[in-house]
Parts: C-alpha cells; structure tokens; sequence
C-alpha cells in the first residue's frame, strides 16, 4: 500500500488526511472497499454535452457491462438487463451484515423507499437497497488484478517492482503547424531488486504509450515529463515541453463523515478484528483466504436528496445558480446530495475493549464545489506530490454536510429499524452536536476522504482549456501517449469509482484497437 497525506486542509481545522492507495499489481481495486456503483446517467450525460463525444450514458453503458460478471445471489432482486455476463470482474450481493434489515426498516420509516438493484440502470433516486460488490468467490480466488491475470496474452510482460519516474518526450517535429511538437517515445524506471540496488531502465514504445498511474500519480508522471502548467513547472526547475494548464487541476474527491453507534442484539464484524476473537480470524484468513477477513463489513447502500431539508437556509437562498437546470451545489434535479452506507466495526476509533458491538453509518458527500491540486514539490520524481484536497471549502458543501450528518444520526436513533438497538454514540463520550453551529465543528473534525481521487488530467474538447486529454484519452499537443484511469473523470459521479475505472480501461482498449483500425466486438 502506499500511503500519502494531504497538505493540512483549512476547513478541516488544519488537518492532514491520510490518503492511501493500491501499490501493486490491481492498483486501489485490491485494498478497496468492494461497493461498486456506476453512477447516474446524468452524470454521463453531462460529460456529453461538455463536448465529450462517446462519453454519455448509452455510449458508455456497454463498456460498463463488458467489465463485468454479474452473479446472482441470497434472492436479491437484481435488474439483469443491466448487468454483464461475460466481463472479467464478477459482482455479486453478497451475504447480509445483521445491521441490514434494521437499517433498511429505519430509512424506510424516514422516508427513504426500498429500491432493490438501485442506480444499476443510471436513475437518479432517493432509496435504499442491497450494495453490489466486488467479492464474488473472493474469499477462494482473490480477485486483485484479474484483468492481467486471467488469460493473459502472450505478448503481456509484467514489470515487477519497477516505478516509473518520467515519460521521455522527443522532438520529432516535421515543422507542420498542426502537429504536435512532441512524441512520447520512452518510459523512464527503475527497479529495485531484492538486494535493494536500484537499476535504471528504459521502455521504448513500439506504437503508444498509455498511463494509468491513478489521480495522483498520472498528473504527478505528467508533470515531471515537462506536460503541465508552465508556471508551476518552472517553479520547480523542469524544462516545459507542454505548457497544458489542467494537469494536476481539478482535483476531486467524495468525502467521508462516518457516526459510530455502539449497538446490543446486533452482531457485528468487530469480534472477528480485535482480541479475543483477531487471532483467529487472522489465522483463517492466512491459512484458507477464507472468513471475515475476506470481506469488508458494508451491505447496504441508501440515497438521499437533501434539498427538501436544506431549501430553506439562509445560505441556500441567498447563493447564485451557476447552471440554470441544477441547484446552486451543482446538482441536477433527483441527484441525490448524500449517499449513506453502514460499517458494521468500529473501524477509525477508539476499539471495543469489553465485548460492546460498534456500528457506523458513513455519510458520502456528493460535494462538488472548490475542485482541489496534485503539485509537485521539486523536480526530484522520489519527492511525493503535495496534494491539497481543499475539502469542505465551499460554505454550500459544509452546509449539506451538517443536513447529511443531522439525517444520518435520525435515521440510526429514531428510525424504527435500528432505534431499540442503539446503547448510545461511540465512543461513549462523544456529545452528539445540536446545534447548527456544532454540526459544523463536527463535520469538520470528522471529514476524511472516501477514497475517489478523480479528474487531475481531465478530460474535454479543445475548447476547454483545463482539458488534459482529447475524448479519446489523447494528452493534448502530445503524439503517443494516453492517459486511462480515474484522473480523465470531466466530473466526478453520483457512484463508486471502481466502475468507472474499469468502464475507462474498457472504453480506452476499444479505441486504441480502433485507431489501430482493429475493430473490437462489445
Ligand atoms: C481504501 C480505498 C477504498 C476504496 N473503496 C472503493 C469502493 O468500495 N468502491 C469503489 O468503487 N471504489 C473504491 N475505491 C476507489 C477505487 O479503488 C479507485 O477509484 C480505482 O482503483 C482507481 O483506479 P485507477 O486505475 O485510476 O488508479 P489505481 O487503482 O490507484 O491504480 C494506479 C496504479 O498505478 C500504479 N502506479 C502509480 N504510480 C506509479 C509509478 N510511478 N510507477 C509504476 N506504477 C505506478 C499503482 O501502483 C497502481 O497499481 C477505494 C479506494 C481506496 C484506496
């Protein structure tokens, strides 16, 4: 895993966020939380008319379905029409936390509606239904980077503890105005070997180059490639190739507030983590790859529009619409502000010492506003980007935060699923806030990252001049090189990014075959 920090996030009270992510083969998807979600159509749709030809919701749909495996399981209502049969990661719904069914009866008495397969089709709705999950069979064949792993084609090398420092860019103008200046020809690395020497080595590219170093580290390899903002680029002593202002831009995130409860009669996954019960499930996990261990406690997923609890705030009121068919936090009409899920431990916290069973409900704010930065601190590639996340930087963000966060609480110690179950907040002498003012200072106290880093090489028409890449993944004014991962998102979606990640890799394959003028079957 590795791991990296923000810079301290002013309106997080100064804090540093802990930001880790996959260093292996699979990359984030093999440490992930498993929920797997596409978004909306919406949000697709939007992408197009931004100028993102083969990018809405019917071009992307097929590419969606082509990654996946869809496996039915414990009689949950699934839409199959919607889901693939053939693709190379297989979801599933997989057995049930015990905190669901209460949890679905509280969202149900407050007003959410039972939504079974919910957002599979790219409605937007409020409602709540069973998570889609990444962990069919996982417990007995660990799905990490089954893409590379399952049949792989002869002419695939893998180059193992190797990391890239820079993508070299060669002068090959032929003097045509038209034409970009510069071709991506070689991929600078090293490996380090088992001793610990570290050998340099370079990859010269037979056709393309294509990165997928994830929102972080693309922009970070692009920048030190001399592609970036020129500006900043000098700033730090690399030579501009391409002066391209988004790289490293338009940074974002989906935030994560989580309120743990602890709970009676409820079983929960903890017994399985901590003493008395760690070394066992620890050692079940090690010997069988089987167990608790093998799945992460998340099962239900819920919806919420805000607007009817927020429609009527000062701020709310008083704040100017940017675009005239959404409400002033961007959102379109049904999109829902909050997407609420359990984590049935008491990951985060103080742990249980005596046996108490903790359950969190996680408050995922679709909050979109003041987009934040991967900089580089100097030319040196070892030097970790400096990443400023500006989260909760807009008042309009904060503001539904504090609606999200009061909701949530509701649902866990008024809803009729879960309120003779709750013993009280956890840790024990956590005060629940009451006022608007300590709703404020508890979100931000309690805001993290929920693990989508997103639209740092963005992607768009020549016409927007933050676009990084052309709509078929082109690093603009750069021959030979792509980039295809979560850092081309235009706009972050109303769903989880894993999807949409291999969505992308799908999408990017059949272009490069195509412009290979190899047709590929979707
Ligand atoms: C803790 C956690 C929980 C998450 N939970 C969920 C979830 O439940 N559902 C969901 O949909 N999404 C979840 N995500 C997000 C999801 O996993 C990511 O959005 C997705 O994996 C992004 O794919 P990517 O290809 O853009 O980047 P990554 O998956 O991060 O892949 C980037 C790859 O590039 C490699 N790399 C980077 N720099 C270099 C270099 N210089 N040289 C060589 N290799 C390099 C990395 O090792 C990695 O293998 C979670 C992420 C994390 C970290």
């Amino acid at each position: 895993m590795l791991t990296a920090w923000t810079q301290p996030e002013k309106q997080l009270n100064n804090r540093v966020v802990n930001l880790p992510r996959g260093k292996f083969l699979g990359g984030s998807s093999g440490l992930n939380a498993t929920l797997i979600l596409r978004g909306l159509r919406s949000d697709y749709d939007s992408w197009l008319e931004a100028g993102n030809i083969g990018w809405g919701w019917e071009d992307v749909l097929p590419f969606f379905k082509k990654s996946e495996t869809f496996v039915s399981t414990n009689g949950y209502q699934a839409d199959l029409d919607f889901h693939g049969t053939e693709g190379i990661i297989h979801t599933s719904m997989p057995p049930p936390l015990a905190i669901n069914d209460p949890l679905v009866e509280s969202f149900i008495d407050k007003g959410i509606p039972y939504q079974p397969d919910m957002h599979v089709k790219g409605e937007a709705v409020d409602g709540v239904g069973i998570a889609t999950r990444t962990i069919h069979q996982w417990s007995t064949n660990q799905r990490v980077a089954d893409y590379v792993n399952i049949d792989p084609p002869a002419n695939l090398h893998v180059a193992y503890n190797t990391t890239v420092l820079r993508i070299i860019l060669d002068d090959q103008s032929s003097g045509a105005t038209t034409a970009p200046k510069y071709t991506a020809t070689t991929v600078a690395a090293e490996i380090k070997n088992e001793t610990g020497t570290v050998e340099m080595v370079t990859y010269r590219a037979r056709k393309e180059i294509i990165l997928s170093a994830g929102a972080y580290n693309s922009p970070f390899l692009l920048l030190h490639s001399g592609v970036g903002p020129k500006d900043h680029l000098k700033e730090v002593g690399i030579e501009v190739k391409v002066d391209l202002k988004g790289v490293g831009r338009n940074l974002g995130d989906h935030m994560l507030l989580n309120q743990l409860y602890q709970v009676k009669d409820i079983a929960t996954e903890d017994i399985h983590y901590w003493p008395p019960g760690a070394e066992a499930g620890v050692r079940e996990w090690i010997e069988k790859k089987t167990g608790p261990m093998a799945s992460f406690c998340v099962g239900v997923l819920a919806f919420k529009d805000l607007s009817d609890r927020i429609i009527n705030k000062p701020l709310w009121r008083a704040a100017k619409v940017a675009n005239p068919d959404a409400d002033i936090s961007g959102h379109l009409p049904g999109q829902p502000h909050v997407e609420y899920y359990p984590i049935a431990s008491a990951i985060g916290s103080e742990l249980p010492t005596k046996g108490e069973t903790i359950v969190g409900l996680a408050a995922m704010l679709f909050g979109f506003d003041q987009p934040g930065t991967v900089t580089l601190r100097s030319s040196n590639p070892h030097d970790p980007p400096k990443i400023n996340h500006n989260y909760l930087s807009s008042e309009l963000d904060l503001a539904l935060y504090v609606e999200a966060a009061r909701f949530g609480h509701e649902i866990m110690v008024e809803g009729s699923g879960t309120h003779d179950h709750i013993v009280g907040p956890w840790p024990v002498d956590r005060i629940v806030p009451s006022t608007d003012e300590e709703w404020k200072e508890f979100v931000k106290e309690g805001v993290t990252t929920d693990f989508h880093p997103s639209s740092t090489c963005k992607m768009g028409p020549d016409t927007d001049e933050e676009a990084v890449v052309d709509p078929r993944l082109r690093v603009r004014n750069v021959a030979g090189l792509r980039v295809a991962d979560i850092s081309i998102l235009p706009t972050l979606v109303h769903g989880h990014t894993q999807a949409v990640a291999y969505m992308i890799g799908e999408k990017a394959a059949d272009m490069i075959l195509e412009d290979n003028r190899v047709k590929a079957a979707i």
